[in-house]
């Protein structure tokens, strides 16, 4: 089973929160040696914040700090929920720094868009009918990619595009500059190897100053500086450079931290792994993946503090027709019910700790409770002791409050929070008051286990032509979208009868192997995502199903068309705001922060302010 075995890799910590190496910054270690497209870390929770600026135009309240520690909808296949979709995460997601010369992995969209819930939906969880409906995210299995070797201990670096604002500076080292000098040395040593015996120790520096200097200049016409500074000043240092894995840690030794050192200083990023709640309606929760103590830390959550948290995630309906003179209706964004509040302080707090959105609230059956961090890398006093307006000077490597276990949890256990007492009364209120909406309309998740199922044979999607109008309206609010990346030189360009040519293009599967930046692109950036429309089918349940898809978000889509799609490559995803989670009459509450560790300095309110839990 998810928990099983004794030499289960989970057993060993696999990733590690502590201080950048690169500076006073979060960032996380690989806590054993990853390969070229393993998985890092767990797979985390996503909430999809909609048109949040658009709400706040008129607010006045300062949410770009907040923003800036969230990713784009697009890198977490969410960008379709609305017209602008930021999306909170925690974890390495979140914490993970970025660096030029070397990105190691990326955070991997096609992981939340190809996810299933089979799990869900068979644990009884019925969408229509829950009261958790449009309470909890339907976005989850964010996972990073690892995309070159990444050696036990070293940083994980990744890929957040702006890097590539530095990645024409000749005078630093790019990703791919390590990369070509890395092969070119290898070829260098066997070079030197075969022939530097024969030829003297005088020639042999010679032929070695001769390919640093005349040879580098032509081939690497503008990167030469850059590239030149990697290699060491004779030849007989080639050798050390490639022993310890390559130029880019050779030069940077002090991104590879001891593995004691991290054991020691850091905290674990993969102590949770998700699954479904043994609560009822509550969704998903974060189970132990490994037995831990009393008092040992379960898992550590930086903080993002948002000024004026409750009103900027305020949503204003003004497309509702307000003629009889009704206020628009407002409602509160899904985040609310993720972040952490205290009723004597206008500032919400978002943990963006490792798989720690998904732990759920336990009452009196809690294991953990929050402390502060003590690290020494971290300045939680500084931060404790500042005013809300001001904590912006500090990043969430200063603000970490440490989830400790209050008894022993076993492996397998789901970890409890106590959200507070107010919490409780709210969701018991909603849970009586609640009534199922009468709806045929089918969501996204419901449609993806019919064709996705876990355990069941793959059912395959209809073409266009045989979508059968009886359930045009049960399925009124998905879109197909389809993971796309073509070979588009194996182009096939058919004659059609009017006279026109459309391009077939075989799809090709994605992670790709081969150059790093087409690979970086497709996996953050959802270039490979394109809304669908099937033309064709063949195959049958034992063989798989292909399809042939006409890409419709193509200018030219009737042109152009991409065959051999296979069945898991396509999905449907919930039509802008229909996703259950913008329903009025949702469930909306935050959780409440502890008020015995609460600092003095963010109470700037009187406190007497229970009336703002209700819109
Ligand atoms: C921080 S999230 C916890 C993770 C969430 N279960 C998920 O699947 O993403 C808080 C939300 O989880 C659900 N939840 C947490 N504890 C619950 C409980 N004891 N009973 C019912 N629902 C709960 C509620 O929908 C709440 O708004």
């Amino acid at each position: 089973s998810f928990f099983a075995s004794k030499n289960d890799p989970l057993d060993r910590c696999g990733i590690y929160l502590a201080e950048s190496s690169t500076d006073h910054t979060l960032g996380n270690f690989a806590g054993r040696a990853f390969e070229r497209d393993d998985s890092i870390g767990s797979s985390e929770a996503i909430v999809q914040i909609l048109d949040i600026r658009h709400h706040n135009m008129e607010s006045g309240i300062l949410i770009e700090n907040f923003l800036r520690t969230m990713w784009s909808g697009d890198a977490t296949a969410g960008s379709g929920e609305g017209l602008e979709v930021v999306s909170a995460v925690g974890g390495p997601s979140f914490s993970s720094t970025g660096h030029v010369g070397m990105i190691n992995a990326v955070i991997y969209h096609p992981s939340t868009l190809l996810r299933t819930d089979s799990d869900l939906i068979a644990s009884g969880y019925d969408e229509i009918t829950s009261p958790g409906r449009g309470a909890f995210t339907m976005y989850h299995n964010l996972t990073l990619l690892a995309v070159d070797k990444i050696p036990a201990g070293m940083e994980i670096f990744l890929d957040f595009g702006a890097e590539y604002n530095n990645y024409a500076n000749p005078e630093q080292p790019n990703i791919d500059d390590y990369r070509k000098m890395d092969e070119g040395m290898q070829k260098m040593v066997e070079f030197f190897n075969k022939h530097a015996e024969n030829i003297g120790e005088v020639a042999a520096n010679e032929v070695y100053d001769f390919m640093k200097k005349d040879v580098l200049d032509l081939t690497a016409e503008e990167r030469a500086p850059a590239a030149r500074a990697l290699l060491p000043d004779t030849y007989h240092g080639l050798q050390a450079i490639i022993d310890v894995g390559g130029s880019a840690l050779y030069n940077n030794p002090e991104v590879v931290k001891d593995l004691d050192w991290l054991k020691m200083n850091g905290y674990c990023q993969d102590n949770l792994v998700v699954g479904i709640s043994k609560i009822a309606h509550a969704g998903r929760g974060a189970f132990a993946a490994r037995s831990m103590k009393r008092g040992e830390v379960v898992s550590a959550m930086p903080l993002v503090p948002l000024n004026n948290g409750k009103d900027a995630l305020i949503m204003i309906d003004d497309e509702e027709d307000s003629e009889d003179g009704d206020e628009p209706t407002q409602s509160y964004q899904l985040l609310i019910n993720y972040m952490l509040e205290h009723p004597k302080s206008s500032s919400l707090f978002f943990s963006a700790g490792a798989m720690t959105n998904y732990i759920n609230h336990g009452g009196k059956n809690a294991n953990v409770k929050m402390i502060w961090s003590t690290k020494a890398w971290s300045n939680v006093e500084g931060a404790r002791k500042t005013s809300v307006e001001e904590l912006s000077q500090f990043g969430p490597i200063d603000m970490i409050l440490e989830l400790v276990a209050t008894r022993p949890i076993m492996k397998g256990e789901e970890v409890l929070l106590d959200y507070g007492d107010r919490w409780e009364a709210a969701w018991k209120e909603h849970v009586r008051t609640w009534k199922a909406a009468a709806t045929i309309v089918k969501t996204a998740m419901a449609l993806n286990e019919i064709h996705h199922g876990v355990g069941k044979p793959p059912y395959p999607f209809p073409t266009e032509r045989e979508m059968a109008n009886d359930k045009i309206d049960e399925m009124k609010n998905v879109l197909l979208k389809c993971l796309i990346l073509i070979d588009e030189d194996k182009v096939d360009r058919r004659r059609n009868q009017d006279g026109t040519r459309t391009n077939v293009y075989p799809w090709i599967p994605h992670p790709v192997a081969g150059e790093s930046r087409l690979k970086t692109d497709s996996a953050i950036r959802g270039v490979n995502r394109a809304d669908c429309v099937i033309v064709d089918r063949s195959g049958n349940e034992a063989s798989g199903y292909k399809y042939v898809v006409k890409p419709s978000a193509e200018a030219d889509a009737k042109k152009i068309l991409v065959k051999n799609v296979p069945h898991y490559a396509i999905r449907y995803v919930d039509k802008p705001y229909t996703n259950p989670q913008y329903e009025l009459g949702s469930f909306r509450h935050t959780i409440q922060f502890p008020d015995d560790i609460f600092p003095k300095a963010w109470r700037d309110l009187d406190g007497v302010s229970d009336s703002r839990d209700e819109l």
